[in-house]
């Protein structure tokens, strides 16, 4: 970034009052009768009815609209472990776009936590009051333990974004991606830079969409991911091929895909020069991609190209997965986020992405057109459309598989944020 798109992101952050969240009251407090309800004695009655049936809560109170976004700091974006008060930014940041994208009210909490059982432990303790719990950014392998123990502690949904948002999101592109460039998925030689939460998920994900293990190419800070390595922990372990390639310059050659969840710069030209033709580059760390997508366009025009930006076409990022996936989620009161719950985000937002693009959004991103094809291969998160899309999509996904406790919202389709709490 410039050092002007610099200060213009601090001036943002602290005018003009510091952070990006506020609080509001939803019922009226404009004289003694209103606060006799709000408040002592009033509050007293619903306190009773949730005692006598912690069901109430939903009824009562904020809770079944509301989703806690957690983290201890320990992978802020492709940052690395900057700690939990430097993760406020982003964690708020989640919160703006639950709210904006989705009308959900969600509160961030930053953990620190000197083990993952202490962070368990102190999410387990808090969990019963939220609707959902949205993990994030958490460093890898601890975030698999912490999410499979907190998903068994729970009776709401707890999703780590940075595996599931990211994979759904990709996986959807990808989608689209690989039908534009005439490659079956099946087929597909991928080569995935970095080993991570997001990785390991997108990985996992994009071979239940079809993708052959066998296939991808993972590398972590050591190189190729083989089966002769002994130091591999059983995440990383899963994507262990046997193979005599040992680093990412031998694994590019004729590469179909690239994936990046790892850090800056660290696909080079040369390298990209190398893949096969019409090779598909998600070069997702955040903020700075493993290849500037200007300098990839520079070098070869058949390039499909995506980021995880806001700034350049083709952004693949969570954000277009999470506020819809616990909207969907929130209103059948499920239980879990499944697989069958992210595998129709992906047909979704996969699917939405064929479709003819709505002035609104074009006007949104200042542009004359945006067609599918290789400049628009996922939507963009100004369209007011994934709302209705994937959170119908994952409520139906819920209720089929089993793990929902409401039916199908009567309320939906939802056009907007502000009928989400239905008519
Ligand atoms: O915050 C973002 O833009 C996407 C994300 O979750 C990450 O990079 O960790
Ligand atoms: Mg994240």
């Amino acid at each position: 970034m410039t050092d002007a798109k610099k200060q213009a992101a601090l001036d943002y952050h602290s005018q003009p009052f510091p952070g990006k969240l506020s609080v509001e009251i939803t019922k009226p407090t404009s004289s003694a009768k209103h606060l006799a309800l709000a408040y002592s004695p009033g509050v007293a009655e619903p306190c009773r009815e949730i005692a006598r049936d912690p069901e109430n809560a939903y009824l009562y109170t904020g809770k079944g609209n509301l989703v806690a976004v957690i983290s201890d700091g320990s992978a802020i974006l492709g940052l690395g472990n900057l700690g939990p008060r430097a993760s406020k930014p982003v964690m708020e940041g989640k919160g703006v776009l639950f709210k904006r994208f989705a009308g959900i009210n969600s509160v961030d909490i930053e953990v620190d936590a000197e083990s993952p059982q202490a962070f368990i432990d102190t999410v387990s303790r808090i969990a019963g009051t939220w609707g959902g719990i949205n993990l994030e950014d958490i460093k890898a392998p601890e975030c698999f333990e912490i999410e499979r123990t907190l998903i068994e502690q729970c009776d709401i949904p707890v999703f780590h974004d940075d595996q599931h948002g990211t994979a759904i999101v990709t996986a959807a592109g990808m989608l689209n991606a690989l039908e534009i460039a005439g490659k079956p998925i099946d087929q597909a030689r991928i080569v995935c830079l970095g080993a991570g939460s997001a990785a390991i998920a997108c990985m996992k994900l994009l071979v239940s969409c079809g993708a052959r293990t066998e296939n991808i190419y993972m590398l972590d800070r050591k190189g190729v991911i083989h089966s002769g390595r002994s130091d591999l922990n059983e995440y990383k372990a899963m994507f262990a091929t046997e193979t005599a390639l040992r680093t990412l310059d031998e694994a590019i050659d004729g590469a179909d895909v690239f994936v990046g969840l790892s850090g800056p710069n660290l696909l080079s030209a040369e390298q990209l020069g190398r893949m096969a033709a019409s090779p598909i580059v998600f070069a997702c760390s955040n903020p700075d991609p493993e290849i500037h997508p200007d300098l990839a366009h520079e070098t070869r025009d058949d390039v499909i190209m995506a980021t995880g930006r806001s700034d350049f076409p083709n952004q693949v990022n969570n954000v277009l997965g999470f506020p819809f996936i616990f909207r969907g989620a929130l209103d059948v009161r499920a239980t879990r986020i499944n697989e069958e719950m992210k595998l129709a985000a992906v047909y979704a937002l996969r699917d939405l992405a064929r479709e003819p693009v709505p002035q609104a959004v074009l006007e949104a991103y200042e542009v004359d057109a945006l067609e599918y094809g290789r400049g628009y291969i996922i939507p963009t998160p100004m369209d007011a459309r994934l709302l209705d899309r994937v959170a119908s999509a994952v409520a139906r996904a819920a209720v089929d598989s089993g793990v929902a406790r409401r039916p199908f919202p009567p309320h939906y389709p939802l056009t907007r944020v502000e009928d989400v709490y239905g008519g």
